[in-house]
């Protein structure tokens, strides 16, 4: 039996998501994962026939992201951050490459405001997939990291990650700080990627977004604020005199939450950090004693 060439299906697979006004590369993501090859390794073989039940199974996901919008991300069950493979379930909200700024942020500022000697402790609040709190503890091993989330199931992938990626994270499931503060743990940096969509806005995200990613990890109340609001109250409680504290915020949003932080904390210097487009990313506040 004759069976379909890899590079036919591949183009018939791109022409459809392209039909469909979806990302053409998905096709190659998809079939990669199906047939358990590198893209290198895709390419070298696009003569041979695919099996006819590697074949479906393409198929039957290039339809679910197609008709059902499933992210990529989800089908193949990972997604790369920093270079470093990480798996997603629906449970967890994908890592964002923009989020990586966050953790590069931090780790040059922990190395420029502690010294070599000290411990330094971090939590990252939200964990969901543990992409940043694994991250800062293989990035800078000498670091004790905890990491804290609302959702059981995303701690579960979490610690999956971290186990699978050899990373030294404590988890501790609960919201916000509050699994800290009763347990009287002080920190010297506090980092998080929380929820900051308004309310409103959710109806206007992508299908691929607003259906898939689970709305807890989106949604930040009425004007996307509520998180960093409520992190005022509890951050006095959990830092120490010497701190850092690294939000990343939505567009718009720096300023107030910067202003926040002012208040909090009136002797920390307190920055909002852009991206290439010119949007607010990332709020940071370094409390010296
Ligand atoms: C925007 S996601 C960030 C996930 C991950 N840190 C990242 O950057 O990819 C926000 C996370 O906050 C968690 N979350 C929502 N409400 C929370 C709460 N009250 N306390 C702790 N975590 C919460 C969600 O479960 C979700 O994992």
């Amino acid at each position: 039996m004759n069976h379909n060439k890899i590079y036919e299906v591949l183009h018939w697979a791109s022409s459809f998501l392209k039909e469909h006004g979806k990302e053409e590369r998905v096709a190659e993501l998809l079939i990669c994962h199906h047939l358990h090859m590198t893209r290198a390794q895709l390419f070298a073989c696009l003569r041979d026939e695919l099996n006819e039940r590697i074949e479906k199974a393409f198929v039957a996901d290039l339809e679910k992201h197609v008709n059902d919008h499933i992210p990529v991300q989800y089908l193949i069950g990972s997604e790369q951050f920093y270079g470093r493979e990480f798996i997603v379930n629906p449970a967890v909200l994908i890592p964002r490459p923009e989020t990586e700024e966050l953790v590069e942020g931090v780790l040059k500022r922990i190395n420029r405001l502690f010294s070599k000697q000290e411990p330094v402790d971090v939590v990252d609040v939200g964990t969901g997939s543990g992409a940043i709190a694994v991250t800062l503890a293989l990035e800078n091993r000498s670091l004790r990291v905890s990491a804290t989330d609302i959702s059981p199931e995303s701690l579960e992938v979490a610690k999956e990650n971290a186990q699978r990626l050899g990373a030294e994270v404590e988890f501790w499931c609960g919201d916000l700080l509050q699994p800290l503060i009763q347990a009287n743990r002080k920190v010297d940096v506090v980092v998080s990627n929380p929820p900051y969509i308004p309310e409103e806005d959710i109806a206007s995200l992508s299908p691929v977004v607003k259906n898939c990613e689970p709305l807890r990890a989106l949604v930040g109340g009425k004007d996307g604020l509520d998180f960093y609001r409520r992190f005022m109250s509890e951050l006095p409680l959990v830092l120490k005199k010497r701190a850092l504290v690294a939000f990343e915020v939505g567009a718009g949003q720096g300023k107030e939450v910067a202003r926040l932080l002012g208040q909090t904390f009136p002797q920390a210097d307190v920055d909002v950090a852009y991206d290439i487009n010119g949007k607010d990313r990332i709020v940071y506040a370094e409390m010296k004693p």
